[in-house]
């Protein structure tokens, strides 16, 4: 495309030069500028932190069929519930060890050697240890200080590594904690080795920008990969697990349809969408994408839930447009107004044109999948007693058909009438 000419914004003021702007870096093509987010891992917490739903019950049944599922999608870690938590807790964590799935299996624990000592002994590929660090959780959780909670990750770590399996330490609430004594006891826990650590916004009270500021600097102090946990109470979990892969983390958790505490974490699905738009081929060569909305369902009817309408991808009108501006440009070409392909998910767009809003574009494209043939200005005729309808009253895909049917019979009747004068 030609470059815009600037006579149009000279008669208004002085226009902006080319040379003025070097380079956008949001577009055309987002992925341009999002390098560094490639390369992301997840850590799937359905059956741990997806437990903590309200509505959450799984059986031993369920959480396999769950399991299989993530793991087929092709997850990189599963994380599970305590074993500590329950006597069947412990039982479903060892018998999702002996699955043998390509995921490696975590279970996540108290930052406790009652718990480590059961933990390692279930099989699992690795433990995620956690320990509240901010005030509010010093004083009101468990009632330990920085000194304590040092020396006890000491003592959990090293225990876990002996048994050869993968450790992570995380401080829970890191949003609230002081930042002094974080970097300390990351740095403390880096240095005697750790897979990774963990931040976690325990209540959701973090912003993006927080969240670059705080990975960043993290980053410059550990040398360990960085796992973040976010959870969604000001709707930030999924911009904030993007922020933070920005800043240098590479683990991210979710869970099926965000399902956790209160309103739950980032969505697996929805961090699907945001890295599919910043990086597709590695999303497309890493994840079964067109498993999701099964996997979806598998976890919405085991915890009694539907799925949101405007959930990312799989909300039932996520692919759909319907306003005539849109439903011509997407007819010309998906990209005008879809950041993301339904195909890459199995799923298919559709062109909602049973309404007042629609226009003679759309008309014309179901004039055309009925096989009917009206010239372009008798798709403009009929689009006028469509919207003449749908001013009226909510209109289904029969009454647009209706309409259109007897239009196109009309018009051929006028035609033979005027032949057989
Ligand atoms: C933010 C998160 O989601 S963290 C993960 C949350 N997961 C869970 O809670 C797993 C399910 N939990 C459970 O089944 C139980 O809470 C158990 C088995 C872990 C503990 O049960 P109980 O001993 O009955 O204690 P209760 O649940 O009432 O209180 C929590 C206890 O853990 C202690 N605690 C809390 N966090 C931690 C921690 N990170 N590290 C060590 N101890 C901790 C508290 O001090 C309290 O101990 P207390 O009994 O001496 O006061
Ligand atoms: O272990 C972690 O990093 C997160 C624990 C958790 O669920 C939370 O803090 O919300
Ligand atoms: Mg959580």
């Amino acid at each position: 495309m030609p470059p815009a000419t600037t006579e149009a914004f000279e008669k208004v003021g002085e226009a902006v030069k080319p040379e003025q702007v070097k380079s956008n870096p949001y577009g055309p093509n987002p992925s341009d500028f999002l390098s560094n987010v490639s390369s992301f891992k997840l850590i799937e917490s359905t059956l741990r932190e997806g437990e903590q739903f309200a509505n959450a019950f799984f059986d031993t049944e369920k959480k396999i069929a769950i399991a299989k599922a993530l793991d087929d999608f092709g997850v990189d870690y599963i994380e599970l519930t305590s074993p500590a938590a329950s006597e069947q807790s412990r039982l479903d964590c060892e018998a999702i060890c002996k699955l043998g799935l390509k995921a490696k299996i975590l279970t996540h624990i108290r930052c406790h050697m009652d718990d480590a000592r059961i933990a390692v002994q279930t099989g699992v590929d690795g433990v995620d240890v956690v320990i509240g660090t901010s005030q509010f959780l010093r004083e009101y959780s468990h009632g330990k200080d920085m000194n304590y909670i040092a020396k006890s990750a000491i003592e959990v770590i090293e225990f876990v590594k002996s048994h050869g399996i993968e450790i992570r330490f995380s401080s829970e609430d890191s949003f609230r904690s002081d930042l002094v004594d974080l970097l300390n006891i990351y740095r403390t826990v880096d240095k005697i080795g750790v897979n990774r650590v963990g931040i976690a916004d325990t209540v959701g009270c973090a912003n993006p920008r927080q969240v670059y500021d705080l990975i960043r600097t993290l980053r410059s102090v550990v040398s360990c990969e960085i796992e973040c946990h976010f959870h969604n109470d000001t709707g930030c979990a999924i911009a904030n697990a993007y922020t933070a892969l920005e800043a240098g983390a590479t683990f991210i958790d979710v869970s099926v349809l965000g399902i956790g505490e209160r309103n739950g974490i980032t969505s697996l699905g929805g961090l699907m969408a945001r890295m599919i738009a910043a990086d597709r081929d590695y999303v497309l060569s890493k994840y079964k994408l067109h498993k999701l909305r099964d996997l979806e369902n598998l976890v919405a009817e085991s915890v009694q839930i539907n799925i949101p309408f405007n959930n990312p991808i799989t909300g039932f009108c996520a692919f759909t447009h319907k306003a005539g501006i849109h439903a011509k440009a997407i007819l010309a070409n998906p990209s005008t107004y879809e950041i993301l392909d339904p195909s890459d998910f199995g799923l298919t767009r559709y062109i909602h044109f049973a309404n007042r809003l629609t226009g003679w574009n759309a008309i014309k494209s179901r004039v055309d999948q009925l096989n009917l043939n009206l010239t372009d200005a008798q798709c403009k005729e009929v689009t006028t007693k469509i919207k003449a309808l749908g001013d009226i009253r909510p209109l289904n895909i029969d009454d647009v058909d209706s309409i259109i049917r007897e239009y196109h019979a009309d018009q051929n009747s006028e035609i033979a009438a005027a032949i057989s004068a």
